[in-house]
């Protein structure tokens, strides 16, 4: 990984079935046969209408890092089957010791908002090493893509209010903390109270103080003048220990003290009760004495509806610090995405004449059915933003030209639970192929952006949506489809697959 946080191999950070499965492949002379995977969810979180993909930095430097050590290899060693027996030869041990990845992986950015069905990461090379990577990719792309997503929701309800991510200590442990607090910020937060993100991830840190530094003093009046004592230039002060518009009055004296001292009070925060009622008490309280450039602090088990509801309430609140809400995905856990082959290369065990042979999973829920083909994501445009989103299959062209432009002729797309639900457009139309190339027989060829450059495109992406896609209560489907040839290419199979 790229973070350095755990100092091991992170190579046996897979499900059991990876590895057994790539034995299977071995030792069935199949493991070099080149294949397709795709990674894709079937539903946006939250009950919302969009996504934002994130995790691809880390799946990085999990394929850069790549590599079994003497370490793993002892203990697949050591692994025995239901006879007691060596679960895997010594000699597949050994093929696992030299293994280095070789595959071709092209991923949609992250900061991209994208859809239910979309590739977010299409993984093509040997059948065993696409297989090895299924459980790392999922894990690394399902929690970012949630947590940049509930960001992006709360950024969206926040305005241009400062955001704040205050949950590592209610996180699902350490990864889960500084996974969180890189893709919070990535989705719209603008600092963390977590250090050690802001030291590995470049994120900026913030914080105010705890109850405990108010009771460890005589009185909150002492408590206060102390902390701005020692640290004059970083005075937020969490007025609620006792009672709250007690605590603004005893904030505001401290305030007065600073000023002398040629400091300001930056801020107070507020942590219980009423937040609606505090806030617009706390604010006349501050303006009254002058204080109007004191920021307003609130947290409290905040998040998107709350907020929202805060801010229909009037409540003077300039800042908001999301804890547990933010981090655990607390209204849905976990994003259902799933890694699904697509196709495996036609090695002359197949008579269709093309160079590949398409696979797909049928489900008797068409949500389930998976899409064959080697995908590729074109997003229709215009200058208001963002119009659909197109699956098409890149390794035929369908009367396209190489690059699968499509000439004079118009491009449909048809709603793959719909049939009958079809769009066209103008050969003309402007787009964006939204997959790029990242590694190239396992080497890394991607550039890849900075932190602060990922989270200004969540920003630019989230622009271009219609609002109707972004509201919270039954938003607006955004209309991903697949390309008409996909679609055929598709049906076909399924046919053939229900009559097989
Ligand atoms: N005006 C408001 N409108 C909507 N929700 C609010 C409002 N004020 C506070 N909340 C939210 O209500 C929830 C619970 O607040 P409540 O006042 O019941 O407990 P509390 O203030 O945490 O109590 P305690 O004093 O025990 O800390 C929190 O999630 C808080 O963010
Ligand atoms: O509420 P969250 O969104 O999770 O934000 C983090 C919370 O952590 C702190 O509370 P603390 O751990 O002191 O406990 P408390 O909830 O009793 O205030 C802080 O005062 C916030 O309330
Ligand atoms: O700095 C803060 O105010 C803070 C940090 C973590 C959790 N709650 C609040």
């Amino acid at each position: 990984m790229t973070n350095k946080l755990y100092d091991t191999s992170l190579s046996l950070l897979t499900d059991l079935y990876q590895v057994t499965m790539a034995y299977g492949y071995w030792k069935s002379g199949t493991s070099e046969k080149e294949a397709v995977f795709n990674l894709y969810f079937r539903k946006n979180p939250f009950a919302g209408g969009f996504t934002v993909a994130c995790g691809l930095t880390n799946v990085i430097g999990y394929i850069d890092n790549f590599g079994l050590s003497k370490k793993d290899l002892r203990y697949l060693e050591t692994l025995t089957g239901s006879d007691g027996q060596p679960m895997f030869e010594a000699a597949f041990i050994e093929y696992l010791a030299n293994l280095k990845l070789t595959l071709d992986v092209e991923a949609i950015p992250e900061g991209t908002v994208v859809f239910p069905n979309e590739p977010l990461v299409r993984v093509k090379g040997p059948i065993l090493q696409c297989q090895l990577l299924e459980t790392p990719l999922l894990n690394l792309i399902n929690f970012e893509s949630l947590i940049a997503t509930k960001a992006a929701r709360l950024r969206l309800v926040a305005g241009n209010d400062t955001l704040l991510e205050f949950g590592l200590r209610r996180a699902q442990g350490v990864d889960g903390g500084m996974t969180a607090s890189r893709a919070a910020y990535i989705g719209g937060c603008d600092a963390t109270s977590n250090v050690l993100a802001g030291k590995l991830y470049d994120i900026p840190i913030r914080g105010t103080h705890a109850h405990s530094w108010v009771m460890s003093f005589e009185n909150e009046q002492t408590a206060f003048n102390t902390y701005a004592d020692v640290l004059p230039n970083n005075v937020t002060l969490l007025v609620d220990t006792y009672d709250t518009l007690q605590g603004v009055r005893h904030a505001i004296e401290t305030g007065k003290r600073l000023r002398e001292q040629g400091h300001k009070l930056s801020g107070i925060r507020l942590d219980s009760g009423d937040l609606a009622y505090l806030s617009i008490e706390a604010r006349k309280l501050l303006d009254e004495a002058g204080f109007d450039d004191t920021s307003i602090v609130a947290s409290n088990d905040l998040d998107e509806t709350i907020i929202n509801s805060l801010k229909q309430q009037g409540a003077k609140i300039d800042v908001w610090g999301v804890g547990t809400k933010l981090v655990t995905a607390y209204d849905q856990p976990a994003l259902g995405g799933v890694y699904k082959l697509a196709a495996l290369r036609n090695d002359g065990g197949n008579t269709s004449g093309l160079a590949w042979d398409y696979k797909m999973k049928l489900s008797e829920q068409a949500v389930k059915t998976s899409t064959p083909g080697i995908q590729q994501v074109r997003r229709f445009r215009d200058e208001r933003g963002f119009l659909a989103d197109m699956i098409y299959d890149q390794s035929q062209t369908h009367g396209a030209d190489e690059n699968h432009n499509y000439g004079s002729i118009d491009v449909t797309m048809i709603d793959p639970l719909d049939f009958t639900k079809r769009r066209r457009f103008a050969a003309d139309q402007d787009y964006e192929d939204l997959l790029v190339p990242v590694f190239r027989n396992g080497e890394c060829v991607y550039d890849k952006p900075n932190i602060h450059d990922i989270r200004a495109r969540v920003h630019t992406q989230l622009a271009q949506l219609h609002p109707g896609v972004k509201r919270f209560v039954n938003p607006h489907s955004y209309p991903v489809g697949l390309e008409r040839s996909l679609h055929e290419l598709k049906t076909e199979l399924i046919l053939k697959l229900r009559e097989g």
